[in-house]
């Protein structure tokens, strides 16, 4: 059973008509399913399994780091991969075992590696000289060891969106190939350094195959020549980045996916780690939102809806699709208009879809905007002082408010008048 799906004519998340949420949260919120999420944890899992993969999946908070979403993928056994510290205490906080925690990006600032190694978490993902030294430094001032990966850019196109490519050499991520052995003899020399893993990471929602399968051979012929070199590596962090299915787009299949790995592990004898965000979140959410009004324009319908660039920027950002349905299930032969679905925002470039084949849509219709789970609300921002999309958390036919919309007081009362204003 799906976990999004009309039943008796209405879209239910899991047992529940989304449509009773809205009424009882206001529009616009984000929800989350349970079961969605769980089962693409087990799906991942199972199939790393089959392939005989035995490797730790580190959930990437970035995808979407509410804190019941970050306990539910813990319960079902996730570490985390974390980008700051602000990620890494949301990690800790939602109990993630720290031996199951990485710590990645580019500019990891001393007090944020500090704050991993207080918390002793499993690896740091380097990625230039210059962290690596300040690395050093903070793990000798507290007297203990920094375990860490190089971070590997293989200089491969991972044949996504270019804004969310990292893996070509022209990308600010990731030590390049050619320039690994010198950055490994610098590495040696650097007091406090425990060099245990090799990562890469090319991109998010890949839909081909062939970018992982090369990406991943690069990083094992790698790991060989330096193992056999004396670098006593244990592990390789394979990264995040299978895509999910949007509109038609076909993502690698998870047995495929596995397989790309296994074969590159043959004879290694490492643990694994994997990255995913958006596959284990990203379909298990939904943005739900109330039409405003139905505007006739001189050559096109406008739906103008209560959601906005601000709640999910990925359309206007990276011109992604987002599937668009009414909560109330259209007749099967339906008549469909083309709309231009816009959100209030005092930009064109607030728009979810444009010339989108919809049925009859009114003004107090409510819809939903599909596979908002992951790069939703954890991208989104108050422009234009719009309040918060708040988040809710299903589970089989309970509901829970995961997140607030804040009020506007509180909105207005983090700006502080200086004296002289005041
Ligand atoms: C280092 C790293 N790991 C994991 C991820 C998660 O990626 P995705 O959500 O595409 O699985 C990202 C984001 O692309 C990332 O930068
Ligand atoms: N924010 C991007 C994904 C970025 C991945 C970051 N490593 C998206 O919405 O598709």
């Amino acid at each position: 059973m799906s976990s999004f799906e009309y039943r008796n004519g209405k879209l239910h998340v899991e047992s529940l008509p989304l449509e009773d949420i809205a009424r009882e949260v206001g529009t616009p919120f984000f929800c989350y399913s349970t079961q969605a999420m769980v089962n693409a944890y087990n799906s991942f899992s199972d199939a790393l399994s089959k392939a005989g993969v035995k490797g730790t999946i580190c959930y990437a908070l970035k995808a979407n780091s509410n804190q019941s979403v970050i306990k539910t993928l813990a319960k079902a056994g996730a570490g985390a991969d974390v980008v700051s510290e602000g990620e890494l205490r949301r990690a800790l906080a939602a109990g993630v075992d720290p031996k199951k925690i990485v710590f990645a990006g580019v500019g990891k600032k001393p007090s944020e590696m500090a704050a991993g190694l207080k918390a002793g978490i499993l690896q740091f993902n380097v990625e230039s000289l210059p962290e690596l030294e300040a690395l050093s430094q903070v793990a000798t001032q507290l007297g203990v060891t920094a375990p860490i990966a190089f971070r590997i850019n293989p200089d491969v196109d991972a044949k996504t969106h270019a804004k969310i490519s990292t893996g070509k050499a022209d990308n600010k991520f990731g030590i390049d190939i050619p320039g690994v052995r010198r950055f490994v003899e610098q590495a040696e020399a650097l007091p406090n350094i425990a060099i245990e893993s090799l990562a890469v990471h090319i991109g998010s929602q890949l839909t081909d195959a062939s970018p992982f399968k090369d990406a991943f051979q690069r990083l094992a012929t790698l790991y060989k020549e330096l193992k056999s070199a004396g670098l006593p590596l244990k592990r390789i962090d394979f990264g995040g980045g299978l895509g999910i299915q949007y509109n038609d787009e076909t993502p690698p299949d998870l047995s495929e996916y596995a397989a790309a790995v296994s074969e590159v592990l043959e004879g290694l004898d490492a643990e694994c780690i994997f990255e995913p965000g958006r596959f284990l979140v990203g379909n298990a959410g939904v943005l739900v939102t109330e039409t405003i009004y139905v505007k006739e324009g001189t050559n096109r319908r406008f739906l103008i809806i209560d959601a906005a660039m601000n709640d999910l920027i990925r359309p206007s950002l990276y011109d992604a699709w987002h599937d668009i349905i009414p909560l109330n299930q259209p007749a099967a032969n339906a008549q469909l208009t083309p709309c231009d679905i816009v959100g209030p925002i005092c930009e064109s470039g607030d728009t979810f879809a444009q010339q989108r084949p919809l049925p009859e849509v009114k003004a107090g219709d409510f819809l939903a905007m599909e596979s908002a789970g992951a790069y939703g609300a954890v991208m989104a921002s108050n422009y234009n002082t719009r309040l918060n999309a708040p988040e809710v958390l299903v589970k089989s036919d309970q509901f829970a408010v995961v997140r607030k919309r804040i009020d506007y007081d509180t909105l207005i009362k983090q700006d502080v008048l200086p004296d002289w204003l005041s």
